[in-house]
């Protein structure tokens, strides 16, 4: 039984644009309704959402095998949660408060095996070999492997020409909601002074020949990072999704006008 190819880390060396959706609902149930409605990825939240190691692998199984790529962000670029969630089957992963070039080569290391790096053996145990079926696993390992960093503050944004040159380092998600708060504007990922970060940013990551992420619940916005170079991103959450839309259908019965929603600070 072969390793399986990691599709979206395929379509992205491809500049093959990809749509994603954050999932935040912490329900292998909920992650599996959304699996249906045709994103190309879906980021299951390890550091916002309730989630646990054991809830994430749950909704990665619920999404795999689906039509979206399922990402999993932990919350904490940490070598031994890489190790149990790739061992889980997981093979995007998505790590916040990325600042400098050691911290990003210390996740380069993480997730791949020795000699490249520090990723312990034991896949064996786990769903990323269909627990142990898969025999040529740990030779395709890091090839398989797509590992994408987040830029979120002022000193990472200083960083990203060393970062995205590492080899390992597949892409670069720009984070405007962390971003805009280190840059002073909290609450205001749409600050000109924001956009312009993000518009540096994407230049220098396209550059280095790496994938450029964003995400965020403007639709304005979610056009506007596309024209400006987006590779992947995301354009709305399950939470966000299910609050507006819940609160419209009641609101339409009743034939109520809606309250103006203040845009989310994320
Ligand atoms: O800083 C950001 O923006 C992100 O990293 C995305 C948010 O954390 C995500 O929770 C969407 O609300």
């Amino acid at each position: 039984m072969p390793a399986p190819k990691n599709t979206f880390k395929a379509a992205l060396r491809e500049n093959r644009f990809q749509l994603g959706l954050w999932v935040a609902l912490a329900s292998p149930y909920a992650a599996e309704v959304v699996a249906g409605s045709g994103y190309d990825w879906l980021l299951i939240d390890g550091e916002h959402a309730p989630n646990d190691l054991p809830m994430l692998a749950a909704q990665y199984r619920a999404i795999a095998g689906g039509g979206s790529h399922p990402i999993v962000r932990l919350p904490v670029g940490d070598a031994v949660m890489i190790k149990q969630i790739l061992d889980a089957g997981v093979q995007t992963v998505l790590i916040p408060m990325v600042d400098d070039v050691e911290q990003a080569r210390q996740l380069v290391r993480a997730v791949r095996y020795p000699p490249h790096g520090i990723r312990g053996v034991g896949a064996a145990l786990g769903r990323a070999t269909n627990f142990s079926r898969i025999g040529d696993y740990l030779e395709n390992a890091n090839d398989e492997i797509c590992l994408l960093l987040q830029i979120e503050s002022r000193a990472g944004l200083e960083a990203i020409d060393a970062i995205a040159a590492l080899d390992g380092v597949d892409g670069l998600f720009v984070g405007p909601a962390d971003l805009a708060a280190d840059m002073g504007y909290l609450g205001n990922p749409g600050h000109p002074e924001v956009r312009t970060a993000i518009i540096d940013a994407f230049e220098r990551i396209r550059q280095a020949g790496k994938a450029r992420g964003i995400m965020t619940l403007d639709p304005a916005q979610a056009r506007d990072y596309r024209d400006l170079g987006a590779d992947f991103m995301a354009i709305g959450t399950d939470v966000t999704l299910l609050v507006s839309a819940s609160e419209r259908l009641r609101l339409e019965f009743l034939g109520e006008a809606g309250p103006a929603r203040r845009e989310a600070g994320y």
